[in-house]
């Protein structure tokens, strides 16, 4: 029995181990689960689903990408997938089926909301070990590997530099070893039937293939409508659509619509602009910061507009700023009673202060950082009360409490900046020496550009004072 029970589990599981699942395989299109992979196009036409005719899957940059092999115009549909093509996970108790459903829906409860990527990676990983899995020909064509932090060599990780990012990174290693624990505990006594990776084990690394190839390619769009009309965003892997490559300036676009004759939706992606021959499709991933992209999809957005660097509001590092760029006697660390009361507001003071504070992006300087310098270097509260909290908090709203004040909060904000460079211990020039810093370049590149962007109010400033002192 135990070795009929062997053959049994042997015959219905593709492994989770990249070198087994390559070995029979012959190169196609380069990095991919299975090299010789079922053709992504012909499977979603066979399902159903429409492909244009000018669409082919072709490398780009290192990878894989949608390219049109002639002129397409605007507005035409580009791929269409019918309902039963997008890989989902549901959650729900009362949809398991069998007890492999119920496996995974209560390992997926034990995943934080943020790292909602391994939820839908426990299915992945699920559909990939089984033989007759309908996604086969999809996930066969899934990377082997990706470029994402979490698997980078210790020393690369370190040399990320910028401690919000190492600070992420450590939290996904450790909660995937941790989580491996746990899956290695919950599948220990399972019957093989039930078993939801048909025997095989799963670890750290197959658990951070699965998060990794979700977070990279899923799309969060609508799933159920509620009574109400409303739809619940779910996270979905969209088979070929998956193949486009990001930019903020994007040829292309997902739609969902309702299927004629059905109340499900389809998924569309459709042309947003004229496509040239050769031209790749690109879709926009959203406006998100380099940390984000370098963590979920393993790559960093040149010229990022999105980009950000974060800082903790703190008194004492506010004095020390503001004492270097000449500003006199600041009381950040010891701010008056009226001036206390609108840091709460702000929520920088109080019980529960948010005290994550960003610059650059499209704010420059968030606003609730900038108001609470403004407010903080103000001497007195009556100028103060006569401007509302938005009009504080931004930058757009030129010296709201006097040329002085705004210029002592720009130079204070300045200083941070050379502050936060300074705990970069490289010069951009040994970066650019090293091809995989393009991360650290862009970070260092965001605080040159608010240190640009805010010397240049400053001097305008400067130069109106004297125009009026003059006068
Ligand atoms: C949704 S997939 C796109 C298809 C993917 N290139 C492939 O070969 O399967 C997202 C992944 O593509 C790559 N990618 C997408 N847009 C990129 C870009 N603008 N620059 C560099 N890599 C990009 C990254 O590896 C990212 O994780």
């Amino acid at each position: 029995m135990a070795g009929l029970g062997a053959s049994k589990i042997i015959t219905q599981f593709r492994p989770l181990t990249c070198a087994a699942a390559t070995a029979t395989a012959t190169a196609c299109h380069p990095g991919r689960l299975v090299p010789n992979s079922p053709d992504l196009i012909k499977w979603v036409r066979r399902e159903g689903g429409f492909v244009h005719q000018a669409v082919r899957i072709a490398p780009s940059a290192g990878s894989c990408g949608l390219v049109a092999c002639q002129d397409i115009p605007k507005g035409s549909d580009l791929i269409a997938l019918p309902h039963h093509m997008p890989l989902r996970f549901s959650s729900l108790e009362s949809e398991c089926v069998d007890t492999i459903d119920s496996v995974l829906v209560n390992l997926a409860r034990q995943v934080p909301e943020e790292l909602w990527a391994m939820r839908l990676g426990l299915k992945l990983l699920q559909e990939r070990a089984s033989v007759g899995s309908f996604w086969w020909p999809y996930i066969s064509n899934l990377p082997e590997t990706y470029s994402v932090p979490i698997f980078f060599p210790g020393e690369d990780i370190k040399n990320l530099q910028y401690a919000p990012l190492l600070y992420q990174v450590n939290k996904r290693c450790r909660f995937l070893l941790d989580f491996e624990k746990e899956v290695k505990r919950v599948l220990k006594n399972l019957k093989p039937d039930d078993h939801p990776f048909r025997g095989q084990d799963v670890d750290a690394s197959s658990l951070g293939w699965a998060m990794s190839a979700v977070s990279s390619r899923a799309f969060r769009l609508h799933g159920k409508k509620l009574s109400d009309g409303t739809h619940v965003d779910v996270p979905m892997m969209l088979p070929l659509i998956d193949m486009c490559n990001h930019s903020f300036d994007p040829n292309a676009q997902i739609v969902q619509e309702q299927d004629a004759g059905s109340t499900k939706m389809l998924i569309k992606v459709v042309a947003e602009t004229q496509i040239k021959q050769d031209d790749n499709l690109v879709l926009n991933y959203g406006c998100l910061n380099n940390d984000f992209f370098l963590l979920d999809y393993g790559f960093v957005t040149p010229s990022n507009p999105y980009d950000c660097i974060e800082l903790k509001y703190d008194g004492a590092l506010l004095d020390a700023a503001s004492m270097a760029a000449g500003v006199m006697s600041p009381n950040f660390s010891s701010p008056a009673p009226w001036q206390q009361q609108i840091l709460s507001q702000l929520n920088l003071d109080g019980e529960a202060p948010v005290l994550k504070v960003s610059l650059g992006g499209s704010e420059l300087v968030e606003g609730r950082l900038l108001a609470a310098l403004r407010v903080l270097l103000a001497s007195d509260s009556e100028t103060v009360q006569k401007h509302d909290l938005n009009t504080l908090k931004s930058l757009a709203a030129e010296a709201p409490l006097g040329i002085s004040n705004e210029v002592a909060a720009l130079r204070t904000v300045i200083a941070l900046c050379v502050i936060a460079l300074g705990h970069f211990p490289t010069k951009i020039m040994e970066d650019e020496a090293l091809l995989k810093q393009g991360f650290r370049i862009q970070k260092k590149s965001v605080i040159i550009d608010v240190m640009r962007g805010l010397t240049s109010r400053v001097k305008l400033l400067s130069s109106k004072e004297k125009i009026s002192a003059q006068g």
